[in-house]
């Protein structure tokens, strides 16, 4: 790893932010990282201090030296609870069930104990962006207040005088708006605990450094072992910032915006913010009623409060009734049963009339429904349908998430097995000659080698990593197949022109 190619800078919009000090190729690894700590989400379950793995509240182990850090297993080997943390919590002599019924309290309290036995680091944690004044009198503030900076004050966990109810405020701040969400390990979690869909939160002090834009440059994965490792996504030419995306690709302008307003306290004004065509993919746009041809699209997309225009006949819409359309989708979508391809696929069709077919509302149920055409019975029906929505996915993400893309690599997986599942079926019906079923399985393998293209990045023992492996073993399959028609369509062909020649004499 090159330490040369990248470097910090400053300024008024972004606070602190990380730069390309030369140009960085698609794919090259700018740098990885081991987190300073891992916790669990206010109102998440308790971890182990040692591996970060979720355990429950009956079956959790107390360390031995301390009698207050929780632990999976007396020969857990993980690195998390180090001497020094765990000097600290026996000075504090808590009840051993302190920390279990005041869970919210672990994340924070590890981060302040730090301050104790590593000034350097303590310094870094203190320099990071917190929005004090932004959370100030908010509900966040008001729930950290009693979760977390009540308890920790009534119950004297904290003697130094200068840990001030500010500083309290500042870590949970600090918190929320630099950790990572980060799932457990995939490989111990399973034994342990039932919470594999619970979240976990990493601080990664040169990670959080990265700047937000919603079109993102980079590939951030994390493997079992929490190390992160930040990958550039596309070319990233020198002195350009080097940036992720805080928010959810698919979401639309407005709910990214709302995200990061309320959540990392800033308003994005990229390429993308600012553009009410979302860089062309229509993500955010309605149909018009009035005209029946034309879109809607928001005027400007600079404030929470601006008009919608139909560009085709140019009537005008508030906001405020476009946010009435929108509530009333969020409710059909809610009362629809999500497993239920007949009745999301009505729905799908009724929200067609209202919204762009690339709305994020309508990719939302594009997803849901990929899963369940996958579960369906694979007939000709159900997988040229599962063909066209994996190809709607992919356009979009193209644009929005372009270069290595974890959300492209799973989509394009998907639609591999289903070309070549389609064209198998279209073949053994009579539809389609050989010739036509060798191309197809072409065209399998290439997606399957773009989807490795786009996951070969990710850890091993991941959901992702698990579909490399898999995607490995269909590739070959796929080359066997692909050979076997070769050989079949040569011989065929052999075959014709020996029966043509005997004929002929
Ligand atoms: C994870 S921190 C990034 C590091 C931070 N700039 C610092 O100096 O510590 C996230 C914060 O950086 C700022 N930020 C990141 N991306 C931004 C953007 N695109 N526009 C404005 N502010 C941004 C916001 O203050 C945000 O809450």
């Amino acid at each position: 790893m090159d330490k040369n190619i990248y470097e910090v800078l400053h300024n008024q919009t972004y606070g602190r932010y990380v730069t390309a000090k030369r140009c960085i190729k698609q794919g090259e690894l700018i740098w990885n990282e081991k987190p300073l700590i891992v916790g669990s989400q206010i109102g998440g379950g308790i971890i182990c201090f040692k591996c970060c793995v979720f355990i429950s509240k009956t079956q959790c182990l107390i360390c031995d030296k301390c009698r207050t850090a929780f632990i999976c297993d007396l020969h857990c080997s993980g690195e998390f609870h180090n001497t020094k943390e765990c000097e600290e919590l026996s000075k504090l002599a808590l009840d051993s069930d302190f920390l279990k019924y005041n869970n919210n309290l672990i994340t924070p309290l590890r981060l302040l104990l730090l301050r104790n036995y590593s000034q350097n680091i303590w310094q870094e944690i203190m320099k990071l962006e917190a929005h004090v004044e932004s959370r100030r009198g908010t509900p966040i503030w008001d729930t950290n207040k009693i979760l977390v900076e009540d308890v920790l004050k009534d119950t004297g966990l904290l003697l130094d005088e200068d840990i001030t109810n500010e500083t309290i405020q500042k870590i949970c701040g600090l918190l929320d708006v630099n950790t990572f969400e980060i799932r457990p390990p995939q490989n111990r979690c399973q034994e342990i605990s039932k919470s594999e869909s619970q979240c976990l939160r990493g601080l990664y002090l040169k990670t959080a450094l990265m700047s937000h834009a919603c079109v993102s440059n980079t590939h951030l994965t994390v493997d079992d072992n929490f190390l992160l490792r930040v990958h550039a996504s596309t070319d990233i030419k020198e002195g350009h910032p080097i940036v992720f995306n805080y928010a959810n690709v698919l979401d639309g302008t407005q709910v990214r915006k709302k995200h990061l307003k309320y959540g990392k306290h800033f308003e994005c004004n990229c390429k993308r913010c600012l553009d009410p065509s979302e860089l062309n993919t229509n993500i955010s746009s309605l149909k018009c009623h009035k005209c029946k041809t034309g879109i809607i699209l928001p005027e400007v997309f600079n404030s929470t409060n601006n008009n919608w225009c139909c560009k085709s006949c140019g009537k005008v819409f508030k906001n405020c009734l476009i946010e009435t359309v929108l509530r009333q989708v969020d409710n059909l979508i809610e009362d629809t049963d999500q497993t239920n391809l007949f009745k999301l696929e009505e729905l799908y069709g009724k929200l067609l009339k209202t919204l762009h077919p690339h709305h994020y509302l309508i990719l939302a149920l594009q997803q849901k429904l990929v899963g369940l055409y996958t579960q369906s019975i694979q007939n000709k029906k159900n997988l040229s349908r599962k063909n066209e929505l994996c190809q709607n996915l992919i356009k979009v993400y193209e644009i929005l998430e372009p270069g290595i893309s974890r959300n492209q690599g799973v989509i394009q997986y998907e639609l591999h097995s289903t070309i070549a599942n389609l064209a198998y079926k279209e073949y053994s019906l009579g539809e389609i000659t050989l010739e036509t079923l060798l191309q197809q399985l072409f065209l399998a393998e290439a997606t399957l080698k773009a989807a490795l293209k786009h996951l070969i990045y990710e850890p091993k023992k991941s959901p992702e990593g698990r579909i490399v492996q898999e995607a490995l073993g269909y590739l070959k399959d796929l080359r066997q197949s692909i050979s076997d028609i070769k050989e079949q369509i040569t011989s065929r062909t052999l075959c014709t022109k020996t029966k043509k020649k005997r004929n002929h004499k």
